[in-house]
């Protein structure tokens, strides 16, 4: 089941057409990368998906259930943490979900058993400090509680570690993978490395639609090429490697930076490719220390992308 669907959105801002037909689907319990320049449109398609904005055509649908421009009833399904949350800093971490749950109109009981919970997944549960007192780190993890605090389906996070330092970032990223049971994560960034790190399946918005989207493994397989990174004892060694590299029928370019060499090979997915490196290795009588297919990053696929 799909617990977001978007089909053929637009959006034009005068003349600058920043959404063009986009389509996308996100489905349950997924962690979605949902990645892009800035001013690719990400947060324009967020606050289309909130009500928050009014499409100029096309469809969005959370759960089945039609998202109306001003309405705000398809986002009983929604959680959302914006980059920034703001808080009464007066409150307690309790206090302010109290506020939370009683204003969306969760029973008094549910309130204590879901702060409960949720104070304890995003490792608040024993924090009696004043919210004046918490770093950065520490408001983007009870904005999470906040945002879980109704059950949401879809949890909805613009740039949410974009003001942290590395640790901050990381436990964000290690509570969001860990809501991933509990609800569906749309992770709107440009940090490529928090996607790498979390997210199952990855969008990339460019020119108002999707350039690609996939599993970040079926990405990495598709655009995989063949690559190959070794590494020698001396340089020596590394540039006899390279001379006979470069006369191989299979070697599209060999280029060598001291005791290290990366191999682009013509054929992609042969299985001359790698077994050609080895044949020559064992023919020259080379050893080398290290031998790696290279992987493509997700940093890789994101220029390729958008140049
Ligand atoms: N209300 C508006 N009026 C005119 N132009 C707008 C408006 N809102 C957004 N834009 C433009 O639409 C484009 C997309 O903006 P948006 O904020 O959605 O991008 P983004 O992908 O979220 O970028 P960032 O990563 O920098 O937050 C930008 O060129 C922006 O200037």
């Amino acid at each position: 089941m799909n617990v977001l669907e978007i089909h053929q959105l637009n959006k034009r801002f005068r003349e600058h057409q920043v959404i063009d037909g986009l389509e996308l689907t996100v489905p349950e319990h997924a962690v979605f990368g949902f990645i892009g320049q800035n001013g690719a449109g990400k947060t324009t398609t967020m606050k289309m998906v909130l009500g928050l904005l009014k499409p100029d055509s096309g469809s969005i649908t959370i759960c089945g259930e039609s998202v109306r421009y001003g309405e705000t009833k398809s986002n009983r399904h929604v959680g959302y943490l914006p980059d920034v949350p703001e808080y009464y800093g007066y409150m307690n971490a309790r206090e302010y979900l109290a506020l939370c749950g009683e204003i969306t109109g969760l029973p008094k009981k549910r309130i204590q058993e879901r702060s409960g919970e949720l104070l304890e997944l995003v490792g608040l549960g024993s924090t009696k400090k004043r919210i004046s007192g918490f770093s950065r780190g520490m408001k983007q993890r009870l904005g999470i509680a906040q945002a879980l605090l109704h059950e949401p389906r879809l949890l909805i996070c613009d740039e949410p570690t974009s003001a942290l330092d590395p640790v901050g970032r990381k436990e964000i990223l290690d509570v969001l993978y860990a809501a991933k049971g509990k609800t569906t994560v749309l992770l709107s960034t440009h940090i490529l490395t928090d996607v790498e790190r979390i997210c199952d399946h990855v969008a990339i918005l460019h020119g108002g639609k999707l350039a690609l989207n996939g599993t970040l493994s079926e990405l990495k397989e598709g655009h995989r090429q063949d690559g190959y990174a070794l590494e020698f004892r001396s340089a020596e060694e590394a540039a006899r490697f390279a001379e006979c590299m470069k006369s191989n029928r299979f070697a599209a370019t060999v280029a060598q930076e001291g005791t290290a060499i990366k191999v682009q090979l013509q054929l992609s997915g042969t299985l001359g490719g790698g077994q050609s490196i080895i044949g020559l290795l064992a023919h020259q009588q080379l050893t080398p220390v290290r031998f790696e297919a290279l992987e493509p990053t997700l940093e890789n696929l994101f220029m390729e992308v958008i140049q």
